[in-house]
């Protein structure tokens, strides 16, 4: 079958500033929370041991990123600003930061590239952290003073921010397990529970700022970055209501307060985590309440949503157990992996193309079709794959899911396919590659390679179809649950 795309339908490529730009220390930037965790000794418990000191060197080879874009067709280009680039300590700018991003965002349009421009991916200041980082509630002010800094700067050129990417890892396994920068493990989840609502009142206030001091002047739109992967009944008699909580415990937690018609936190999930700290003995919720006020300023405070999307899962209740992995323990879901699923380099990406359509769909049908955009989906492999096959397939697999969700209804704008470059990809260090242009870390000129997906997509961009069959996007088959 032949699945189409229209022709307002963007292509292009994400990266992120960590990942990407190295320069780590360089023109006035300050360590970051990743710069704090990958030069941790005697071991920074990264896979290869590396870091993202150097990595593709796009502080310094930005035309060769921007060249390989052109040469993949690619029109849109989501790139992170570094927050320890373009603030000093004392909240002053750092101008040589500042001067970066210009020449990138102005060099990305001379050549019909769009930006689309993440204000935080995972990169937080290390002197923020020093008191508290996300889990203190002084977070909200001074990321209101870095979104001011980033819309007054670029504003004038960018109109597509994304606000965060995905709070539900840099949260969960920052805060809550120790497996992401910066390393804390929290008991019952508090730590990512805080993390998250900060992060939610920090978006939110970024939002209502750019509609106050910018939007008449610079017509913008201002979004979110989430991720999630769709769930599936684990077995025929999983109750549809555990997959449910499966995904409002897990997206929920952040689409609810912003594109539902109620706002705040999903009922579920106030429900559980109330009724499970007085169970504990607590004299209050671990879960924070927004005020009246807080509940309005986040309703509605995105123009669209941005989607990362890679892989899905089957789910099946669990009892509560607080010596278990702690997003499960609140929301009693469990989630599996169906074994017959091709699975990446990355153990944890499956590819089920299906649950992109599922959940573009669920999102359509829950929050009265907002606009989205793909914001990542990609496939890894290992380093200097060059005829990447598998990673073609998936995205053949994943654009026909889109073009079929699309065809039904959903308001999916574009993709920004993960990543333009092979990069830093956080504690798996080199190991997972996942970008369409193959770097060798051994070459001082970090020369972008195109892997033959770069051809495949060409060939996307050109013709707006993609072939697939149905019977390769719906791979979701209802399998017997686990031993527990
Ligand atoms: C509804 C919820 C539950 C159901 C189902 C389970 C979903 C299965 C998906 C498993 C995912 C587990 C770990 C998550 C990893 C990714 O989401 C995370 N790595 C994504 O981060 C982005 O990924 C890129 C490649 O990893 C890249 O590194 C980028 O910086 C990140 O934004």
């Amino acid at each position: 079958e032949t699945f189409t795309f229209p022709n307002s339908f963007i292509f292009g490529a994400a990266t992120a500033s960590y990942q990407i730009e190295g320069a780590w220390n360089v023109d006035g930037k300050l360590p970051s929370i990743w710069d704090t965790a990958t030069h941790r000794q005697p071991s920074n418990d990264v896979f290869d041991g590396l870091t993202g000191d150097e990595a593709a060197l796009s502080y310094y080879y930005w035309q060769k990123d921007i060249e390989a874009l052109k040469n993949a067709n690619l029109t849109m280009y989501r790139f992170s600003i570094a927050w320890t680039r373009v603030l000093t300590k004392n909240q002053q700018v750092n101008q040589k930061g500042i001067d970066y991003y210009n020449t990138l965002i102005n060099d990305l349009i001379a050549e019909g590239i769009t930006p689309m421009v993440t204000l935080y991916h995972w990169d937080l200041p290390q002197y923020l952290q020093d008191i508290g980082g996300w889990m203190n509630s002084e977070i909200v002010k001074y990321y209101e003073v870095y979104a001011d800094l980033v819309f007054k700067s670029f504003g004038d050129r960018v109109k597509i921010f994304i606000t965060f990417n995905e709070p539900s890892v840099f949260c969960d396994h920052g805060h809550n397990y120790a497996e992401h920068a910066p390393h804390i493990w929290t008991y019952d989840s508090v730590g990512g529970i805080l993390c998250s609502h900060h992060v939610l009142l920090s978006h939110a206030r970024a939002y209502r700022l750019y509609q106050e001091k910018y939007l008449a002047a610079q017509n913008g739109k201002v979004g979110i970055c989430l991720n999630t992967g769709f769930s599936y009944r684990g077995n025929g008699s999983v109750p549809q209501d555990t997959v449910e909580r499966a995904i409002q415990f897990y997206f929920g937690r952040y689409t609810n307060p912003i594109f539902s018609e109620t706002g705040d936190y999903p009922q579920v999930m106030r429900d559980a985590i109330d009724q499970k700290s007085k169970q504990q003995g607590r004299s209050f919720s671990r879960l924070p309440t927004f005020t009246a006020e807080e509940v309005q300023m986040l309703k509605g405070s995105a123009d669209f949503l941005a989607l990362n999307y890679y892989s899905s899962g089957m789910v099946y209740p669990i009892s509560f157990d607080p010596t278990i992995d702690p997003v499960h323990h609140d929301s009693e879901v469990a989630g599996f992996s169906d074994p017959d699923w091709k699975v990446a380099r990355s153990s944890w990406l499956y590819q089920v193309p299906q649950g992109l359509y599922d959940l573009l769909n669920w999102i359509r049908t829950k929050y009265n079709n907002p606009d989205v955009y793909i914001s990542e989906n990609g496939w890894s492999d290992a380093p200097l794959t060059i005829e990447d096959h598998d990673r073609i397939e998936y995205m053949r697999l994943h654009l026909a899911a889109i073009s079929k969700a699309i065809t039904d209804g959903c308001n999916v704008l574009g993709i920004t396919v993960w990543s333009l470059v092979d990069n830093f990809e956080w504690m798996r260090g080199y190991d997972e590659r996942f970008g369409i242009y193959a770097i060798d870390l051994n070459d001082p000129d970090r020369n972008r390679t195109p892997k033959k997906s770069v051809s495949y997509l060409r060939n996307v961009t050109n013709s707006r179809t993609v072939e697939a069959e149905n019977d390769e996007i719906f791979v979701v088959k209802v399998y017997p649950m686990p031993a527990e």
